[in-house]
């Protein structure tokens, strides 16, 4: 039987925007949101975790744990994946995290939902993320020149030629513990 936890990873020091994690869209912060989100797709185990007082009074205002996330998983250099796995040490119980990320405040719960479906079937996948289908054709400047990144400039391809790319929308990882404890959020399982 699989136990899902959600984790929020609401640090207080954002850089763009000062304490981006409490500031509102349509008067319901963004860890609210998230909260709101989890708890919508039916999922009760929803975790924040913080180094914020401000962030941790908001999420309890919304009935979620409190995780008070250490120095170093809280700077601005630390990737999520050493927040996930700060979080599963203190969860022995978890065997599957879904990492819900606040600057994705628009997700639907209906999303999360068959995304969490898919994880089990047709297959048990290792992990599950959120993507959105791209045909734009991508060029890279490298060495002073520009280099095509997904197409062939011989052989343009139309819309209708390729399956287009999948660029992450960062709105939500679903990972299994042990690909987690392996050190990350994704492979191609
Ligand atoms: C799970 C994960 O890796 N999250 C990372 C996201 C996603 O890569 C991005 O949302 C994908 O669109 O980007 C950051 O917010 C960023 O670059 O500032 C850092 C954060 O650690």
């Amino acid at each position: 039987l699989q136990n899902t936890a959600v984790l929020i990873l609401a640090r207080g020091g954002s850089k763009g925007v000062r304490l981006k994690n409490f500031q509102t869209v349509g008067g319901i912060s963004l860890v609210g949101r998230s909260i709101l989100n989890a708890r919508n797709a039916y999922l009760e185990d929803i975790t924040v975790s913080t180094d914020h007082p401000l962030i941790a009074l908001e999420a309890l205002k919304y009935n979620a744990r409190i995780l008070i996330r250490s120095y170093i998983t809280a700077t601005d250099w630390a990737p999520s994946i050493w927040g996930v796995e700060e979080f599963i040490e203190t969860r022995p119980d978890v065997t599957v995290v879904v990492l819900l990320q606040v600057t994705s405040p628009l997700l639907k719960a209906k999303h999360l939902n068959l995304a969490l479906k898919k994880l089990h079937f047709p297959k048990a996948f290792d992990c599950i993320f959120s993507v959105t289908r791209s045909y734009k054709l991508r060029w890279t400047f490298r060495n002073e020149t520009m280099y095509p990144v997904n197409f062939n400039v011989q052989k343009r391809p139309r819309r209708q030629d390729w399956s287009g790319d999948f660029i992450e929308t960062g709105s939500f990882y679903i990972a299994r513990r042990k690909l987690i404890e392996s050190g990350y959020l994704q492979n191609n399982k």
